[in-house]
């Protein structure tokens, strides 16, 4: 064994140079002045002694000022704590929250090649492939990482099928996450529809028979009791943002069960992306309680638990014991955020931890904040104000009643008017029809505040041609509904229709955007949840915009973080979506926008964190003090970059 002189070590895999028992990696600190030299190498694994080590390895970190992150041999550590090694690190982040020192590091030779957190590939330097082991174990050449870039662009675009795209992405992120944000990044708008809606979806639908390396944390009902245990397993500690599904509702695809990891893992990739959290900081869970989904349940390569949902007191014991153990090991600020649930449970589960832990439900906040947006960046086209216009919603589930709410709370926001009143310019059809007062009593209680009073209508077409909306809002879940006679009557009575089909992914959407603009002759303002290329209409060239929450739940994710906010308030939901339609720029009014494009996507998020997170200090839920001056360079500040680090 190497001796490490002058050095403590944590763990409980002992320093007898043997083979790590350990599969999780090591973390390890290294104080900048040689002669005091020290490595605290931490065991993330289960068997390590709780919080008592966690807490007081965290300060020796603290007080250290070069960290390195040994991979799994504890040899490796030694040899470093030895001097043999030059060592290396990330920066530290300067703010105190922004501190992780268990993600903050290095490796050596063959473990650093294959540890997807500090791979560069054919980017390591000949200095640095001689101070790390790396001498031939990689071709000779030298390249930079945007020729790396370019090289992985040129491979992606040669693959014809989204899904083998998708493949290639996920594969990249599992061997070198930096170029994976990179390319990202860098290629946003071409990139988004592959790690996100709409392939993502086919890539749920198909996890299992993709399947390769597990990503994210998997929670089942087999787990039960063993919550924490499980968290525990998970290499990292210091974890800001968890998005959790269960699968119910992926997207407008149904319940895909434990499949449903594909969205967690592509929302969190989305929050380092776009919104500049970094990778370690996130936490993609899936909750495993069965599915109801027949062909997945009798699909022999299916990943999750082969029977029927569990419900009722067993489904919410389970989730209890979730909610309680991230709070338990993560502390009150971490953020969790639910995502793709079933209406039942979304809108229960919000309620019941909306006071007690930091949640926030993308489908029925995040939808509503961009809805919000873009209709409020709407009005420079249509004319008006909010309160001038009448909405009528084909889906009365998270993101229509969710999208309807906020829109409520911005019309008495802006005209003093009750909340109640404000409704009453807002109409939604579900799938038995208008929802009105003499439906109430056999309503589901999140629908119940928009029955108005008025005569039963069965259809969508019958109740456009009755309520005469300026804009209609698609958010069923059920494709090609809004048909041509739809789109016709709107165009009849509005000389420009907002028409904003929000389904996802795209075989889901209301309407195509051709559709949209043909059946009203190039007069609608439309956007849609999943993406659609331009459309040509009588020599014309239409671009239709993107209405979906990943231009909302990065930049409001930051902001909550970055401020260290502890509960979520409808104002930062007006707050984001005001900040976000200030982005919509008058070149992209022109074009007939109503969002600002995805390439300028870190910017907005970092103008939305900075808004979000001022609204957090106006409420007394921010606890990162003294407030930063300037919020916007601050958010800007803080956000993860994706270019290499030299290792000295
Ligand atoms: O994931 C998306 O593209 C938007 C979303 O939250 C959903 O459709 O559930
Ligand atoms: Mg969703």
């Amino acid at each position: 064994m190497i001796s490490l002189n002058r050095s403590i070590y944590l763990s409980n895999a002992g320093i007898s140079g043997s083979c790590s028992p350990f599969s999780g990696r090591q973390r390890g600190v290294v104080p900048s002045a040689p002669s005091s030299l020290r490595v605290v190498a931490v065991n993330s694994n289960r068997d390590l002694n709780g919080s008592v080590v966690m807490e007081s390895t965290l300060k020796e970190m603290r007080d250290a000022t070069n960290v390195i992150d040994v991979d799994a041999n504890a040899n490796d550590a030694a040899a470093v704590a030895g001097g043999s090694h030059d060592v290396y690190g990330e920066d530290m982040a300067t703010e105190d929250h922004f501190v992780t020192p268990w993600s903050l590091s290095v490796a050596s030779g063959y473990s650093l090649l294959r540890d997807p957190h500090y791979n560069k590939g054919l980017a390591f330097t000949d200095k640095e492939r001689d101070a790390h082991y790396l001498k031939g174990l990689l071709p000779p050449t030298v390249i930079s990482q945007d020729l790396q870039v370019k090289k992985m662009m040129h491979i992606i675009r040669q693959y014809q099928v989204p899904l083998q795209r998708y493949m290639a992405m996920m594969d990249l992120q599992e061997r070198n996450e930096k170029l994976f944000y990179k390319l990202l990044i860098n290629h946003v708008e071409e990139m988004l529809p592959i790690v996100y809606t709409p392939t993502v979806g086919e890539a749920c639908q198909k996890y299992g028979s993709i399947f390769s390396r597990p990503q994210g944390l998997y929670v089942s009902l087999k787990e039960k009791g063993r919550i924490l245990e499980v968290l525990r397993n998970w290499p990292e500690k210091n974890i800001q943002v968890i998005v959790v599904t269960d699968g119910e509702r992926i997207l407008g695809l149904g319940d895909l069960g434990c499949q449903g990891m594909g969205i967690p893992v592509g929302k969190l990739a989305l929050y380092t992306a776009l919104g500049g959290v970094r990778p370690s900081a996130c936490l993609p869970v899936t909750i495993d309680v069965g599915t109801n989904n027949e062909k997945l349940l009798n699909d022999e390569f299916y990943i999750g638990l082969r029977q029927r949902r569990a419900t009722g007191q067993e489904y919410d014991e389970l989730l209890h014991e979730f909610m309680t153990a991230v709070k338990q090991n993560y502390g009150e600020k971490v953020l969790i955020q639910f995502e793709d649930f079933a209406n039942h449970n979304a809108f229960d589960l919000l309620a019941k931890y909306g006071a007690t832990h930091l949640v926030f439900n993308d489908d029925i906040q995040g939808t509503a904040s961009v809805v919000l947006a873009g209709l409020v960046a709407a009005l420079k086209l249509v004319g008006g104000t909010l309160a001038d216009h009448t909405f009528l919603f084909l889906g009365a589930g998270e993101a229509g009643t969710g999208i309807a709410e906020l829109i409520a709370l911005e019309i008495s926001k802006q005209t003093n008017m009750p909340v109640d009143d404000a409704r009453k310019k807002i109409w939604l059809v579900d799938s038995k029809g208008l929802i009105v007062s003499s439906r109430r009593e056999s309503l589901q209680h999140f629908k119940k505040p928009w029955a108005h009073d008025h005569e039963p209508i069965k259809t969508l077409l019958d109740a456009v041609n009755d309520i005469k909306p300026t804009v209609l809002i698609g958010t069923s879940g059920v494709g090609r509904t809004f048909t041509k006679e739809v789109v016709e009557a709107m165009a009849s009575f509005n000389e420009k229709p907002v028409i904003l089909s929000l389904s996802n992914p795209t075989s889901q959407s209301e309407c195509t955007a051709e559709e949209a603009y043909t059946w009203s002759q190039g007069r609608a303002i439309f956007a849609s949840g999943s993406p659609f290329p331009p459309v040509e209409y009588e020599g014309k060239t239409f671009i239709p915009g993107q209405a979906n929450n990943a231009y909302i739940f990065p930049g409001f994710g930051l902001g909550l973080i970055m401020s260290g906010t502890i509960r979520v308030h409808d104002d930062m939901l007006l707050a984001a979506s005001e900040a976000l339609a200030a982005q919509v720029s008058q070149e992209n009014f022109d074009n007939g926008l109503i969002y600002p494009p995805f390439r300028n996507i870190r910017k907005i998020s970092a103008h939305i964190a900075a808004s979000v997170a001022a609204k957090a200090y106006e409420l007394g839920l921010a606890t990162r003090l003294p407030q930063p001056k300037d919020l916007v360079q601050y958010a800007e500040s803080c956000m993860y970059s994706p270019s290499y680090r030299s290792y000295r």
